[in-house]
């Protein structure tokens, strides 16, 4: 009750003496950085940070080009200060004393690729920006955007083991831009209010690996069995829909900002000690024989409170369930392999 009118102080025009006066007793101070801030995902991402009033400190980093992005933010009369560091030697200072790192930083897709053919690229930086985070600051929770998601996590968790740093309850691969599609999917679909919708998606981060759990869609809809597979199938190819229709230019950047927004909320949230908050994400997990694996996670002041059960499932989501193990198995094998090589 308390954060929520503090936030429509924040969002009014004429509460900034209020807000300072309010705001920092009530909602602590938090440190987000932005690191790969600079490109598609990450300026919008910068944007949308800068709009939350739980950040009191955003942090934008990139090899390049982010003084600019820093300088542009910077501007918007929300509560953060902004600054921005470019290049590995301002790395570090970017880095401390952060509570919620977010990653997107590497190469996206291009039409005909699947997120796999970025781990050559996107793997080395991945460890690299997760052996400073070890360094700088060992007890951020880390949100990681970079694909591929289900080896770059685990990558992450080995880098940090390494260090000695590794708490499973700190380590998230964002897979929330997978609810948003299919929740508005589902909306448009079955005809009911897309703010409504609640969808859960499990399993990992791509094609055949991403299972929506449709069978669990609230609210509830008639749909057959042949809307629920062309549902299925367009959740699991949406990212390639965004690629196909950039043509070259790219992938998801837009709807993952927004993604990426509300699971940093929800870390955010989680860490204020909000209490109910409860998000897909692809985490270390005992749920099924897989060491990652995305579900519903509680979470709270130490970053994940309880990974959720699968709840129960239909024959089809039980068949995709089977079918995406070995891939994702795979996945995370390919991942825990480079990290240690
Ligand atoms: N998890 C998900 O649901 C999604 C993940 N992605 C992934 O996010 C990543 C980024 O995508 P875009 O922003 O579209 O790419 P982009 O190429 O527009 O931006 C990437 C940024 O990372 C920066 N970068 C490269 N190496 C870096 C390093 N060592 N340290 C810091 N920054 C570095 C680049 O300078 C660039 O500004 C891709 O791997 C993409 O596949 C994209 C959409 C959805
Ligand atoms: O498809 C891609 O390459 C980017 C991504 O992960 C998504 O949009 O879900």
């Amino acid at each position: 009750m308390m954060l929520r009118s503090i936030k429509s102080l924040a969002t009014s025009p004429s509460s900034h003496i209020l807000r300072r006066g309010y705001a920092s007793e009530a909602v602590p101070d938090r440190k987000v950085a932005v690191l790969g801030a600079a490109g598609g995902i990450g300026q919008p991402l910068a944007l949308l940070m800068k709009l939350n009033p739980l950040v009191s400190s955003l942090a934008l980093y990139d090899i390049a080009n982010t003084p600019g992005v820093a300088a542009d933010v910077g501007h918007i009369n929300t509560r953060s200060e902004v600054s921005g560091y470019s290049g590995e030697a301002e790395l570090g200072k970017a880095l401390e004393g952060a509570d919620v790192v977010i990653i997107p930083a590497g190469v996206p897709r291009k039409p005909g690729m699947t997120r796999d053919d970025l781990f050559n690229i996107n793997a080395g930086i991945v460890k690299g920006l997760c052996q400073a985070i070890a360094k700088y600051c060992p007890h951020a929770l880390v949100n990681m955007i970079s694909n591929p998601v289900n080896s770059t996590v685990p990558i992450a968790a080995e880098v940090f083991k390494k260090a000695g740093t590794y708490d499973p309850k700190r380590l998230f691969g964002v897979t929330t831009l997978d609810v948003v599609r299919a929740k508005t999917f589902y909306a448009g679909k079955a005809k009911v209010p897309v703010a409504e919708v609640n969808v859960p998606v499990v399993g990992g981060h791509a094609g055949i690996t991403i299972l929506p759990l449709f069978s669990q869609a609230t609210p509830k809809a008639n749909l057959s069995d042949a809307e629920i597979t062309a549902l299925t199938k367009r959740t699991q190819d949406g990212g390639t829909e965004v690629v196909e229709a950039k043509a070259g230019k790219g992938s998801a950047t837009l709807s993952m900002a927004y993604a990426g927004a509300i699971f940093a909320d929800a870390c955010l949230k989680g860490l204020n000690g909000a209490p109910d908050v409860v998000e897909c994400s692809y985490v270390q997990s005992t749920i099924t024989e897989l060491p990652f694996f995305a579900s519903k996670v509680r979470l709270g002041k130490n970053g994940v409170e309880e990974v959720l059960g699968l709840g129960p499932l239909s024959d089809y989501e039980k068949e995709g369930l089977e079918k995406l193990k070995p891939e994702l198995q795979s996945s995370i094998e390919k991942g825990i392999k480079f990290a240690n090589q």
